[in-house]
């Protein structure tokens, strides 16, 4: 089984696919990482040299062309789903699941955050909530698409293992 886990910055993607692929026995993976090594420096130092459009490009190049194994949780950044193909690629491809929050609990998460994230550098409270709340509403429609949809808060791998068997099943 092939899930990616979708959603907007700071909603627990990288956190919970880890966690769920180790309780299922699947391998994890995380798009962002894969796609940091393949360029050898962060994404905040990749924006920085080439800009958004390049980044774009190639994460969704590394989507298309990284080899899956045959049983997966797969944690993409927050922005992917939302460019080219990408979303109908994945649903083609495997299952979705977004993970769902409002714009004051990613704000309050990312707030605390220690890695620095391109497009959120340097804003902080009452503005980070309102810049958040701006690019939810661009992306949910995107993230909205997805095969399942889980409430971020009150997760457990539980849930989320019941969630994505439902689906394989059918
Ligand atoms: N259920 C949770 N409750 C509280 N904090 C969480 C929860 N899930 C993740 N976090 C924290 O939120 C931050 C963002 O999580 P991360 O997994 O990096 O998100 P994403 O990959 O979606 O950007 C991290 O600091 C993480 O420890
Ligand atoms: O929302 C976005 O556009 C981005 C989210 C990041 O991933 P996370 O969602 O894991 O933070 C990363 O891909 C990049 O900084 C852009
Ligand atoms: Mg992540």
């Amino acid at each position: 089984m092939r899930v990616f886990f979708i959603g907007f910055m700071g909603c627990g993607k990288t956190t919970w696919s880890r966690k769920l692929a180790n309780h299922l026995g699947y391998a994890f993976m995380d798009l962002d990482h894969i796609l940091e090594a393949k360029v050898g420096m962060t994404i905040a130092e990749y924006f920085e040299q080439y800009g958004q459009d390049a980044f774009r490009q190639l994460e969704s190049q590394v989507l298309k062309e990284t080899e899956y194994p045959e049983n997966v949780i797969v944690s993409t950044g927050g922005g992917l789903p939302c460019f080219f193909d990408n979303l109908e690629w994945m649903n083609a491809n495997g299952q979705t699941l977004y993970i769902k929050l409002t714009p004051q609990t990613l704000a309050e998460r990312l707030d605390k955050g220690k890695t620095t994230r391109p497009l959120i550098a340097g804003k902080h409270g009452e503005e980070l909530v309102t810049f958040i709340a701006g690019k939810l509403a661009e992306r949910e429609g995107f993230y909205n698409q997805a095969t399942h949809i889980v409430n971020g808060i009150d997760m457990s791998v539980e849930t989320l293992a019941d969630t994505i068997s439902a689906r394989a099943f059918q």
